[in-house]
């Protein structure tokens, strides 16, 4: 994966500070590195993109849905059983045509991505969080540098926005205790207002059939112990066999 690269730069000292969406960073880093930072966060939302439909309640009895994320499958199944998933891949651009082939009939992307490829005019609709909740760390960027690399830890956390690093840090606590990889249905959202933070999260059956929600709060020095507790209240709820059957896929 293109993470990997990134990082084997750092570790080969071709470069000192890694940029990722952090999205795609693995929940356990290496010891050789770790996050410097966290820039301000982007867009959180997902963008639902589609030529003949404006929204997914509106798309054709039994159409097809474009997208390769275990969790947007799940989110989307919930919403409309009848809809049919096909895996979709590529760039932004390859996707975009797809869907005008009829490939599928809809598809779902960050709203961070298109934004920052200056494609935000393609968004047919913006799903707002309360309805449908985006993937952990969604639209933020992480600075990954040397794990003894003061001088660039030093540099890239002078830069670091706290909120987000809050936000995030909660997001990726919460995956952790679920599951490292970001091949399973889980979404989740933490937001600050005035030093208090407030994560929702859920988790989902492939199949989207099934579904628990579980929320915290509390200080932001306590992000990640917040973000940890909703893990394990939500995998209270659902039980360590609704877990295990995430690896059927
Ligand atoms: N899964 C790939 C990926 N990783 C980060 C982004 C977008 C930017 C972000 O969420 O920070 C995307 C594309 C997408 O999900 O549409």
């Amino acid at each position: 994966m293109f993470t990997k690269e990134i990082d084997q730069a750092l570790f080969d000292n071709r470069i000192d500070i890694g940029v990722h969406s952090a999205k795609d960073m693995a929940t356990k880093l290496p010891d050789e590195m770790k996050i410097a930072a966290f820039l301000e966060r982007e867009d959180v939302r997902d963008a639902f993109i589609s030529l003949v439909a404006r929204g997914i309640d509106y798309l054709p009895e039994g159409g097809k849905f474009g997208t390769s994320s275990i969790r947007r499958a799940a989110q989307v199944k919930r919403m409309r059983p009848d809809l049919r998933i096909v895996p979709f891949r590529g760039n932004v651009q390859t996707r975009l045509q797809k869907l005008a082939d009829g490939v599928a009939d809809a598809t779902l992307l960050a709203m961070a991505g298109l934004n920052r490829l200056g494609q935000g005019h393609r968004i047919t609709l913006p799903l707002e969080p309360e309805s449908f909740l985006p993937a952990p760390a969604q639209g933020a960027i992480a600075l990954a540098v040397r794990s003894n690399d003061e001088k660039s830890l030093e540099l890239a956390s002078a830069i670091n926005h706290a909120p987000t690093s809050h936000a995030v840090m909660s997001e990726r606590a919460l995956l952790d205790v679920l599951d490292g990889s970001c091949r399973t249905p889980v979404a989740a959202l933490a937001q600050l207002d005035d030093g208090h933070l407030t994560i929702k999260a859920e988790i989902l059956s492939l199949d989207g059939s099934e579904h628990f929600a579980e929320s915290g709060e509390g200080t932001s020095d306590e992000a990640e112990a917040i973000g940890a507790d909703v893990a394990h209240r939500l995998l209270a709820a659902a039980g360590p066999e609704f877990i295990a059957r995430w690896s059927d896929q």
